[in-house]
């Protein structure tokens, strides 16, 4: 049996217009030739960007029965993620692993990433972002185990700032068995380490 669940964003809708006008204000205030040639164009595009950078798709999160009973890890690694750091609105970027351990459902593979660009598009910590993820398979799927784990580069604090290039961030989120039975959560955090660098591969 085949269950779809939509999932909508909540966010109000953007305004093009207001915002490419916003984006020409904010150039022209920091001093840039937004006359010049190659500019002319840049606020409608630095507004697409931002709109693009914070907009979510809706999808339906569609689990199956588990019929055959399959009661070990699913992980899928190294997800890209795409977000938004929420004090400087610079972009941060890296890989999430995610995983679950069924109960009575399992999930359609492809909502793993479905879900991890949906919460990215909108202005996030990453610590949000990685508990976010963790609540809704826990909410959506209730499996006996979440794992998440976010490995990302921010570049509010590699390209200004402190400037420290090729700093990674790590947060993790466990739930359920992952997070109380030490073995399970052993195996997650092993099938996850080093994933996104090549370690173990
Ligand atoms: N916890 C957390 N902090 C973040 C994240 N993204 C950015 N930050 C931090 O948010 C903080 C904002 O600090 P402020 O002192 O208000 O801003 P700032 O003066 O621009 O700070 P600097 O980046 O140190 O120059 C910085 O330390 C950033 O590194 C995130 O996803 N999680
Ligand atoms: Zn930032």
């Amino acid at each position: 049996m085949t269950w779809r669940s939509p999932v909508t964003p909540a966010a109000s809708p953007i305004d093009l217009v207001a915002a490419e006008k916003a984006a020409a204000d904010l150039l022209r205030a920091l001093g840039q030739p937004i006359g010049s040639d190659g500019m002319t164009e840049t606020p409608r595009r630095m507004a697409h960007a931002y709109a693009e950078m914070l907009t979510s798709d809706s999808f339906d999160f569609t689990t199956f029965a588990n019929a055959e009973g399959y009661d070990e890890l699913v992980v899928v690694e190294d997800i890209p993620v795409r977000s938004v750091c929420e004090h400087h609105m610079l972009p941060f970027t890296g890989v999430a692993h995610l995983g679950y351990l069924p109960a009575d459902r399992i999930l359609g593979l492809s909502k793993l990433a479905r879900l991890v660009e949906f919460y990215a598009h909108r202005p996030q910590t990453q610590e949000r972002l990685t508990q976010q993820i963790a609540e809704h398979l826990e909410r959506h799927l209730t499996p006996r185990g979440v794992g998440v784990v976010i490995e990302a580069e921010h570049t509010c604090m590699s390209l200004r700032g402190v400037r420290a290039a090729g700093t990674r961030t790590v947060t993790s989120a466990l739930l359920g068995t992952l997070r109380t039975d030490p073995s399970s959560r052993a195996e997650f955090l092993s099938l996850t380490r080093g994933a996104g660098r090549g370690g173990r591969r």
